[in-house]
């Protein structure tokens, strides 16, 4: 089946070549820029990835009509343009290109920095309308001077880099910037107001969170030496616009440069009426590299992830290097299956899950087999709306509680993984290991020890371990022209309870006719 592919805002051709050239998926690419959100919100139906720049607005509302959608591409960073929770309730995986534009965005702030400096775009215009004015453009050097930077990302980093080419001293914040990595990075660093308190330019690099919000307000403003700068080519509304405003026509700051506002397109902006200001629309990663860049990086994870399921740059899921990933990618398969056959052994609500990882798996970031071992799990109900990019979430929905408990040491396996369903009045634990060249097993169900293959028609059977309970199975299976492939049998002790595990060559509708008999007290049929 053709994967539809929208692409809503203008990307570079070059950028898409790998989408274009791709043989091994039947892909439909279908470019319309310009859409309105009615507009979009009724073509969007029709497709399964949705490619945007920061233009279209992927709002709830065009989420919830996107019926086919499976994933978002965003050929820049800042993700604030699309609605993430929304993605993610609905099971559709984001990803962007962090890196692509860093360079780019890194210049053009820069540049702003030294036109900001030194006047260029006025003394440019006052030019061009016929006038020799050299002493209305005094500037100011960069060199000697301090540049606060906050945000001390991609971006912030290569920012300071350059200015230090400009012989500034750099001094930056960033809740994880550390004293040995400032140190090694050659800036200095402290808290938001120690930066605005000695810088002489201010440049912010932070994505527009909750937190980072007008985080440049009224009072930080009032901290800042006077004769300030302040740059921003991150996000509008980093910094708070009508205290910008207040503080330029004040004095405080003697001027600021622009890329971003928080409403855009911002031309009519009162603020670039002031002569302290300049602007540029939205410019940051427009160049032909960058461009370039972001668009491959997406559509090479577009293809990764209708190939072989995974992406390099997924921003609602956990981002696993590679080497990791490969390592616990054998145990998908068996978490899931573990997940789907604990899920069948109690009707009841599920309150917590906790997962076991034990051997050389714990000493790996499990976020993604957890993941997966949920959606087995939840699969039973929720069927299969389910998937690794919302099972965490409708977990946390359900007020299920995750655990991940970690052990290096295995007890006889090499590794294994043990999913643990616990309800108001039962717990079930369900052990599984993948043993080499042989392939997954479950080797633990509840204290019952057994080794059974995980797939095909499972029939799990609870009895009182007396003679001729199994002959009876068998009989009574035999009668329904049932087929036993495997049996398994284990007891706590003689007489005492005890568990068969079968796989059969169908599926069991109905197995009342097992739980009718004198000795058993359940039977499940668990198809995996
Ligand atoms: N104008 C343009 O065209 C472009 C704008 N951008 C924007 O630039 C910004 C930075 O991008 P990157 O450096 O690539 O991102 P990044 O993720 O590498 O860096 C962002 C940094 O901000 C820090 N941060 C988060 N909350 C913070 C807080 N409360 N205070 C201080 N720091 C905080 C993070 O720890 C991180 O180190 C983003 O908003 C992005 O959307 C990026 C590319 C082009
Ligand atoms: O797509 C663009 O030009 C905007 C880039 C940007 O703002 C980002 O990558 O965060």
């Amino acid at each position: 089946m053709a994967i539809n592919i929208l692409i809503s805002d203008s990307l570079s051709e070059d950028g898409i070549y790998p989408l274009r050239q791709e043989r091994k998926l039947d892909l439909n690419i279908v470019i319309d820029t310009g859409l309105t959100p009615d507009e979009l919100k009724v073509k969007i139906k029709d497709f399964d990835v949705l490619l945007v720049r920061s233009q279209t607005k992927v709002t709830r509302d065009i989420i919830e009509a996107a019926d086919n959608l499976k994933l978002i591409g965003r050929a820049g960073v800042g993700v604030d343009n699309i609605d993430l929770d929304a993605a993610t309730e609905k099971g559709i995986i984001v990803v962007n290109a962090p890196d692509g534009n860093t360079n780019s965005a890194a210049e053009h702030t820069t540049a702003m920095i030294m036109a900001l400096a030194r006047h260029i775009p006025h003394a440019h215009m006052s030019l061009q309308e016929g006038r020799w004015d050299r002493k209305k453009f005094v500037g100011v050097e960069l060199k000697n001077k301090t540049l606060g930077v906050i945000g001390f990302g991609r971006i912030g980093q290569e920012v300071a880099h350059r200015a230090k080419g400009n012989r500034m001293d750099v001094i930056a914040y960033d809740p994880f910037l550390t004293a040995e990595k400032a140190e090694k990075l050659g800036v200095d660093f402290g808290s938001v107001e120690d930066v605005v308190k000695v810088a002489d330019f201010i440049t912010v690099h932070t994505p527009l969170l909750k937190e980072t919000k007008h985080m440049i307000n009224k009072e930080i403003f009032s901290l800042m030496k006077d004769g300030v700068r302040i740059i921003n080519c991150a996000r509008g509304g980093i910094i708070d616009e009508i205290a910008l405003y207040d503080a330029i026509v004040e004095g405080k700051v003697a001027g600021s440069a622009l890329d971003v506002m928080e409403e855009e397109p911002f031309v009519g902006n009162r603020l670039l009426k002031l002569p302290q200001v300049i602007a540029t629309p939205h410019l940051g990663a427009s160049t032909i590299e960058a461009q370039e860049s972001v668009a491959v990086d997406v559509s090479h994870d577009i293809l990764s992830y209708f190939n072989i399921g995974t992406v390099r740059n997924p921003v609602n899921m956990p981002s696993i290097p590679k080497d990791i990933i490969a390592k616990i990618e054998p145990f998908f398969d068996l978490g899931e299956k573990l997940g789907a056959f604990v899920s069948r052994l109690s009707d009841a609500a599920v309150e917590e899950i906790n997962l076991y990882y034990a051997g050389e798996l714990a000493n790996f970031d499990v976020r993604p087999l957890t993941n997966n071992t949920i959606k087995g799990l939840l699969k039973r109900n929720l069927g299969n709306h389910v998937n690794n990019v919302n099972a965490r979430y409708l977990a946390e929905r359900n007020t299920i509680k995750i655990n991940e408990h970690k052990t290096t040491t295995a007890k006889g396996f090499l590794n294994s993984i043990a999913v643990e369903l616990v309800t108001a009045t039962e717990t079930h634990k369900v052990t599984g290991t993948l043993l080499n060249g042989l392939g997954a097993r479950i080797v633990k169900v509840d204290d019952y020890v057994i080794d059974v293959v995980p797939e095909g028609h499972l029939l799990f059977i609870k009895h009182t371990d007396k003679p001729g309970a199994i002959g009876r199975v068998g009989t009574l299976l035999a009668e329904k022209n049932i087929n036993i492939a495997t049996m398994q049998v284990g007891r706590s002790n003689q007489g005492g309870d005890a568990i068969m595990m079968l796989s059969v060559d169908n599926h069991i509708e109905n197995v009342d006719f097992l739980k009718a008999q004198e000795n058993i007290f359940d039977a499940k049929t668990i198809d995996l």
